[in-house]
């Protein structure tokens, strides 16, 4: 068992990765309550597979729990879904110093710790992520939301968890598609500042989506390392620190919008093709070598995943993609911030380039 703090001061928190930790999740929160009860919220998919686990492990302990099955997928990541959520919550006779478990991937996490950010004005809740992409990104840092028509994660809160607890046994049961899709966020950390973790990625990527356990282990313990170090430099990212976690997220955020949040394109996927868009883009303002988008592209795209517009499948022009780019939440001062590179490894941020050179850029990609 692997244990790392994230050091935020009085929000400081605990990840614990282990395999088989689904079952010592009674023995990790059980101490940290004031009452033996706590109220468990998951998805459907994951409840079939996992739920009655952790409500042993926690039932061992004497904690008795209440659960919310929520369906799968980015829908029930919307007002629907809060408003659902946070009527059970006040329903169950939560306490603030009760601790939510989330138990499932980014769409629960993200809709749990916002949901706990707003319920008698801010309740106590603990990440169970069950995907690589919430094992690797989405438990850790605090940032909750819900999508709205006009984009994604707009309406949210910063709001760390109490606890993070990561069991990589579950990636056992996630489809391929998925698996990949939390892949590229692990690419994103070498992107950002760390050209030999992408180089660990290129040698080791491909083993990973296919199993073997010491790759995806090694992945998701560098991934949170790296994670906490950000966070904790950056928590509500306003230095230009934490807005480097959002290198593809511009472009991505954008193709997301456009398929309408739908299964059509994942969020992995869409970050995936929006890493190489920022790498191109950056490559044809002379900021970065040719070669090292080539290189971007090529992992990604050796691995099935999108790595253009068109792989992605999108057929929109620039302007419209530049649109939605518009709702950005780092937009300042009616200036778009933009996570470009100089290579591999070398992300930066700038508001050098206004929305209608993005767009005739995304005309021409
Ligand atoms: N807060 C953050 O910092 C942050 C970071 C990255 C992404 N996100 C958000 O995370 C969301 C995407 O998360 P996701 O990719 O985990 O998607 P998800 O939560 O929709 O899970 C993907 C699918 O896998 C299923 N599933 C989950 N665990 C499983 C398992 N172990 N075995 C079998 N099936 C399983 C789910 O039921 C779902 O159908 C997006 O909304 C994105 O915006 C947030
Ligand atoms: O934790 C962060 O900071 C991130 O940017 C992580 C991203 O992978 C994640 O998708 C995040 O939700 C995007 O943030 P947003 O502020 O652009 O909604
Ligand atoms: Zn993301």
């Amino acid at each position: 068992m692997e244990r790392l703090t994230v050091e935020l001061g009085a929000r400081s928190y605990d990840i614990v990765i282990g395999d088989g930790l689904l079952d010592a999740v009674g023995a990790q929160v059980a101490p940290r309550l004031k009452r033996p009860r706590t109220m468990i919220v998951t998805d459907a998919h994951v409840a079939d597979l996992y739920l009655a686990r952790v409500s042993a492990s926690l039932a061992a302990e004497g904690v008795a729990a209440s659960s919310l099955v929520l369906p799968a997928g980015e829908g029930t990541k919307s007002w629907e879904g809060l408003a659902r959520l946070t009527e059970w919550l006040i329903g169950e006779g939560i306490e603030r110093s009760d601790h939510v478990i989330a138990l499932g991937g980014g769409v629960i996490g993200d809709l749990v710790g916002f949901a706990c950010s707003i319920v008698k004005r801010g309740c106590a809740f603990v990440q169970v992520p069950t995907t690589l992409l919430a094992q690797v990104d989405s438990s850790v840092g605090g940032k909750t939301a819900i999508n709205v028509a006009a984009g994604k994660n707009l309406i949210g809160a910063f709001h760390q968890p109490a606890l993070v607890l990561i069991d990589p046994t579950t990636l056992a049961t996630l489809p391929a598609r998925e698996l990949g899709a939390g892949y590229a966020e692990v690419v994103k950390y070498g992107l950002i500042d760390d050209a030999d973790f992408f180089a660990w990625c290129e040698a080791n990527g491909a083993a990973l989506l296919a199993g073997d356990g010491a790759a995806r282990h090694k992945a998701i313990a560098h991934s949170v390392s790296a994670k906490a170090r950000i966070v904790a430099a950056d928590e509500r990212e306003t230095q230009d620190v934490r807005a480097l976690l959002n290198l593809g997220h511009s472009f991505g955020h954008a193709l997301e919008a456009e398929t309408g949040y739908s299964d059509r394109l994942l969020h992995g996927e869409a970050v995936a093709a929006g890493m190489v868009l920022a790498h191109q883009f950056s490559a044809a303002k002379g900021l970065c070598p040719a070669a090292d988008a080539a290189r971007v592209r090529d992992h990604l795209a050796g691995l099935g995943l999108p790595h253009s517009l068109a792989s992605a499948g999108i057929n929109s022009g620039g302007a419209a993609l530049a649109a939605h780019m518009a709702h950005d939440k780092k937009v300042r001062g009616g200036k778009l911030p933009l996570i470009l590179t100089h290579g591999i490894g070398r992300s930066f941020v700038t508001d050098d380039y206004g929305l209608d050179t993005v767009a005739a850029f995304l005309d021409g990609a």
